[in-house]
């Protein structure tokens, strides 16, 4: 059924200024305090740097309900913890292969048989993600669909393109302990790396449980030494559950969104940030239902990870005007209709200029309010694939957003590694009332476009 505007007011999530806190005393959390949404237990650790700002309306009554709730049973809580975690190892191997990249031409940048450019970070994320997930939860009981598959690595001219995999796995996961999480007792053979990237060979479905992965996301920006993410999600029954998403060059000003990378590297060299400021890249994360996304900070070299790792809640913006909102889409042409978009803009009254970023960094600018819209309108016969969206979706809507297609209808997860049924484009945005707007919008002039 298209979306009109309570059926939107319905699906954005609702948040309760009046959450209740607990105090829960684990190995790994001592002394964290977590936000209980009233409408969905699930539990939330806020930093005790973030506890006076977020929960200082607790009272005596909030006291005794933490003992009630924290007996309650934290749905998705070991999931999100490990892959929040992953995520975090993700980054931290991409920084080290986009600089070395950037800094010489040393050959990493191969060509896929669709000639999109794919690099070792890519093949390296999904191993090391992969096996991070088997060691967690056994290996019986991850399912992965995820970008990459082991045909061009298996080759029998890519021996040194395969070293240089095993070498870039094995040096991030003899990191994991200090990220939180368990590595292997020794170094991965090429063997263990090919079959922890083969695993990742689900085709979803309606049923049951399974991880979306997208190593590098936007591989475009990230081999331009611009933006990219790392996308995981997971899905049960079709209905994304957890979403997580690094954004290792996202700039704490958001004004260095609309430039190239590249300045934001220059100025960073002219001023240098000092050790412990947060200077760019975050990992952003949300689970279904709890009406909080969150955001943290990618972990400095040497430091442990200490959940919850300055975590803070993130927020879509309350602009509602369009004149006054600001629209992003993709950088490339060829993945979205830049002329339909400027149509829309227009009999929408959008006057910003469009913010073009690579990957789910777009995602991730709604759902921190950097950004109110984004569209994105392939070419027809173009199929969305679930792993550039499932993290993104989550995200947003649990941030205040709404994520549909261009008819207004929500996105599909159940129907296998495609987003089947998508009709016309996707659409996220900060509320109902612009969501609305550019749904009508489309509406308007989808006839009269050649898409
Ligand atoms: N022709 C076409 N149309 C639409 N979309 C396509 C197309 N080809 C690829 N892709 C997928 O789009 C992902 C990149 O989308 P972005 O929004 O990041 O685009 S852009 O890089 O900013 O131009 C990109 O993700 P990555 O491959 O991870 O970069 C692809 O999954
Ligand atoms: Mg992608």
């Amino acid at each position: 059924m298209p979306l009109n505007c309570s059926s939107l007011a319905a699906r954005v999530p609702h948040v309760s200024g009046s959450g209740r806190v607990i105090n829960k005393f684990t190995p790994n959390h001592v002394g964290s305090l977590f936000f209980i949404h009233h409408q969905n237990p699930s539990k939330y650790i806020v930093s005790l740097s973030n506890f006076n700002q977020s929960c200082s309306s607790s009272t005596m009554e909030d006291q005794r309900n933490l003992r009630v709730a924290a007996s309650e049973p934290e749905k998705y809580y070991k999931e999100l913890d490990v892959a929040v975690r992953a995520v975090q190892m993700a980054c931290a191997l991409c920084q080290r292969v986009q600089d070395s990249l950037i800094s010489k031409t040393n050959g990493q940048v191969q060509s896929k048989d669709d000639n999109s450019p794919v690099t070792v970070a890519d093949w390296s994320v999904q191993a090391t993600v992969s096996w991070l997930l088997s060691k967690s939860f056994g290996r019986k009981n991850v399912s992965i669909i995820a970008e990459e598959d082991v045909q061009k690595l298996s080759e029998a001219d890519a021996s040194g393109l395969l070293a240089a995999v095993v070498n870039t796995v094995n040096e991030c996961l003899a990191e994991a302990p200090r990220f939180g999480l368990e590595g292997p007792n020794m170094a991965l053979g090429a063997s263990e790396v090919l079959e922890a990237i083969s695993h990742c060979n689900s085709t979803g479905g309606p049923t049951g449980r399974f991880w979306t992965l997208d190593p590098v996301d936007g591989t475009l920006g990230f081999v331009r030494g611009d933006q990219y993410a790392v996308a995981l999600a997971l899905i049960e029954d079709g209905e994304v559950v957890l979403g997580v998403l690094g954004c290792p060059n996202y700039p704490m000003r958001k004004e260095w969104l609309s430039y190239h990378h590249r300045y934001h590297r220059i100025i960073t060299k002219l001023t240098p940030p000092t050790s412990e400021s947060w200077d760019k890249g975050f990992v952003t994360y949300a689970t279904k239902g709890s009406g909080k996304a969150w955001m943290q900070p990618l972990l400095h070299a040497n430091k442990k990870l200490v959940w919850p790792n300055s975590a803070r809640p993130v927020q879509v913006s309350s602009i509602d005007d369009p004149a006054s909102a600001t629209f992003c889409e993709p950088v490339e042409k060829a993945n979205s209709s830049h002329s339909f978009t400027a149509g829309l803009a227009h009999t929408m009254g959008l006057r910003k200029q469009p913010l073009r970023v690579y990957s789910m960094v777009k995602y991730a600018a709604i759902a921190r309010g950097d950004a109110e819209i984004f569209m994105k309108f392939a070419r027809a016969g173009y199929k969305e694939k679930i792993w550039d969206h499932a993290a993104g979706v989550v995200i947003i809507e649990e941030a205040g957003g709404v994520v549909t297609d261009a008819r207004g209808h929500p996105l599909d997860f159940s129907k296998g590694i495609y987003l089947e049924g998508l009709d016309r484009g996707i659409i996220a945005s900060a509320g109902a009332k612009l969501h609305e707007k550019i749904i009508s919008a489309v509406d308007a002039s989808w006839d009269s476009s050649s898409l």
